[in-house]
């Protein structure tokens, strides 16, 4: 048993953390032999799982570990020594979370002390409550000698710390409806306060889908050369850039450097053109050396390795994820994605496939936002009416079902060059479920790669 006292200190002080109960937590799901078929008892996991969050670790490691460990068992993988050492090694994150013997001790000890293992997820529980309930008096001791903090204000702040400090059993994991009265209209009441999404960068479009939220797959469509690249790209770097927010950017069709040129004319102005051809004048490198700042540091990731699968990409969002921190994912596009098993070749097929995986492993599992580009099948030139559809989508079923908002992409000079709405673009948001559907119009400056609002421009 391990305590964080001094020596002199031992005597007064129960011990507030114990690593080798934590360890034997670990093993004894790394031990968990999964019934053949339900039998309405309990498994470890729901055992573990009810009093035991990552957080009640004290250790940050054994934490990590048992996020993983609970991620992999909920999708189906091994996860005894060998095959939770290899899956670290993949991730290049064995040495850090499972050095040595690490993964085996805990096994060892998982199978020793499987008869008592409600003892040491109690054990484990009740220190971690320990902590919380030291550090809140800790935090509410600060308060009172504060000067000019309020009776009203400790009070509440007392009564939060012990709410805090409650133990958090998860019996039943439903919730009954009234349950959610109290936290729903407390929510409510601070939406408005709170930045509903994250914003693309576009007014207009951010009002109608009221922004990019956790867990949503945002899709991007079009015919080819209508400018799904340049959105994403556009929506990347206002989130990048302006926003200062944590992107993953895969590109499977078009290189880092294109990306970069892109982003270099929309940042400074200078044409697009001029860069790819390195025809910059005088004016140029001023303008670039003038407004080029911003770039630097900006967090965005990006990755031009083709092809990926939705699993490689899980894997690289996962690491910044835990690394970096992770805000918004962009894959351009979805056809590209190599779908998981090789034998799926047919298209319909493929996005069946590929669609799924991407809304459940990265939006859902790492509750973030993916934006991702999609291509047509059918092309609208063939129609009277050129206003794209839904059902233009290729492999258009599995597409809009995973999606939680459809943009479409359109512009009404790709067909007609001299058509009076010339310079629009229209993003038509087909599908959007938590909002209205709606046509939203940018301007499109596709010289220097970027959309903007019509209002300021
Ligand atoms: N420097 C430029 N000046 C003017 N137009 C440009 C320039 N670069 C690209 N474009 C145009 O911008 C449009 C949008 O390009 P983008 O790559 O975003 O299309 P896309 O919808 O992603 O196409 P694809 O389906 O081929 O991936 C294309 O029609 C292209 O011709």
């Amino acid at each position: 048993m391990h305590t964080n006292t001094t020596p002199a200190q031992a005597a007064d002080r129960a011990p507030v953390f114990d690593l080798a109960a934590e360890r034997v937590i670990l093993g004894a799901l790394m031990a968990a032999v999964a019934p053949d078929k339900p039998t309405g008892e309990p498994t470890v996991f729901d055992r573990v799982a009810e009093a035991i969050e990552p957080e009640t670790f004290y250790n940050p490691r054994h934490s990590e570990l048992y996020r993983i460990i609970v991620e992999l068992h909920g999708k189906g993988h091994p996860i005894e020594p060998v095959a939770l050492a290899g899956y670290l090694a993949d991730e290049g994150e064995l040495a850090r979370l499972a050095p040595g013997t690490f993964l085996t001790d805990c096994y060892a000890l998982g199978l020793a002390s499987a008869g008592s293992l409600n003892h040491y997820v109690n054990r484990v529980a009740d220190l971690a409550q320990r902590r919380t309930i030291e550090a809140g008096g800790v935090q509410l001791a600060q308060a009172a000698t504060t000067p000019g903090r309020s009776i009203d204000d400790l009070t509440a702040l007392a009564e939060s710390l012990i709410a805090k400090a409650a133990p958090r059993r998860r019996s039943l994991e439903l919730a009954e409806l009234g349950s959610l009265i109290n936290p729903a209209l407390d929510d409510i009441e601070h939406r408005a306060k709170r930045k509903a999404g994250i914003p693309t960068g576009y007014t207009d479009l951010d009002r109608l889908i009221g922004g990019m939220q956790p867990k949503q797959m945002i899709t991007v469509a079009g015919a080819t050369g209508m400018g799904k690249s340049i959105t994403l790209v556009d929506i990347a770097r206002h989130v990048a850039i302006k926003q200062r927010l944590k992107v993953a950017f895969f590109s499977l069709e078009m290189r880092t450097k294109d990306i970069f040129d892109r982003i270099l004319s929309a940042e400074t102005g200078v044409l697009h053109t001029r860069i790819r051809d390195g025809l910059l004048d005088d004016n140029d490198w001023q303008r670039v050396t003038r407004q080029i700042g911003p770039m630097a540091n900006a967090p965005l990731y990006l990755s031009d390795k083709s092809p990926m699968r939705v699993a490689d990409m899980a894997r690289i969002c996962r690491k910044m994820q835990r690394t970096l921190g992770l805000d918004l994912v962009v894959i351009d596009h979805m056809h590209l994605v190599k779908p998981s098993n090789d034998r799926i070749v047919e298209l319909p097929a493929v996005i069946a496939n590929v669609s799924p995986d991407i809304k459940r492993e990265i939006a859902m599992a790492l509750d973030v936002p993916t934006l991702v580009a999609a291509q047509f099948n059918r092309n609208p030139s063939n129609r009277l009416s050129k206003i794209p559809e839904l059902g233009d989508l290729k492999g258009s079923s599995a597409i809009e079902q995973d999606s939680d908002v459809v943009i479409l992409a359109h512009r009404e000079d790709y067909y007609d060059k001299d058509s009076p709405r010339c310079g629009e673009a229209d993003f038509v948001v087909a599908k959007c479920r938590i909002g209205e559907r709606g046509i939203v119009t940018v301007a499109a400056q596709l010289h220097l790669s970027r959309f903007v609002d019509m209002a300021i421009n």
